[in-house]
């Protein structure tokens, strides 16, 4: 089967996390966005280009990661068709998908464990939209 491809970014506080995720998660390949050392950096720099390339539609699905995940997750939902979920729990994120069709995954570093982070991701990577009654409710949040 195809690898699937996702874009990752972080900021300092996320970049450990990244670098993690991206060896503890086969079956994925990563384009990664930087941050690309633990220096101390801005979020939005690295939000939106992982924001831009799922807008576009070339990554189908994109993950962030910060220290609360506020900061990423808010530039990211300034773009038109982003879907960014702050998940804090696999449930969380299992929801994100069936519910809110979330494209984003953005995760608190500094408030989730390392191995939380990678269940978060995988089960947002093998969730899938539940449609149905949510179709009309996740159409009408573009305005
Ligand atoms: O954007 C955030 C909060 O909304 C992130 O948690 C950042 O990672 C955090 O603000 C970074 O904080 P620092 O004190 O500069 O390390």
């Amino acid at each position: 089967m195809e690898k699937l491809i996702v874009a990752i970014g972080a900021d300092h506080a996320g970049f450990d996390y990244k670098e993690m995720l991206k060896s503890h998660l086969s079956g994925l390949e990563f384009k990664d966005f930087g941050t690309y050392s633990a220096d101390s950096v801005d979020y939005p720099d690295f939000a939106h280009p992982v924001a831009n390339v799922v807008e576009t539609g070339e990554f189908p699905l994109g993950i962030l990661v910060c220290g609360s995940a506020n900061g990423v997750a808010i530039t990211a939902n300034k773009h038109h068709g982003i879907r960014a979920a702050i998940c804090w729990s696999v449930e969380i994120a299992e929801l994100a998908r069936l519910h809110n069709n979330a494209n984003i995954v953005c995760i608190p570093a500094r408030f989730v464990s390392e191995e939380t982070a990678v269940n978060i991701v995988q089960k947002f990577i093998a969730t899938k939209f539940e449609g149905g009654r949510h179709q009309n409710r996740v159409a009408k949040i573009s305005c």
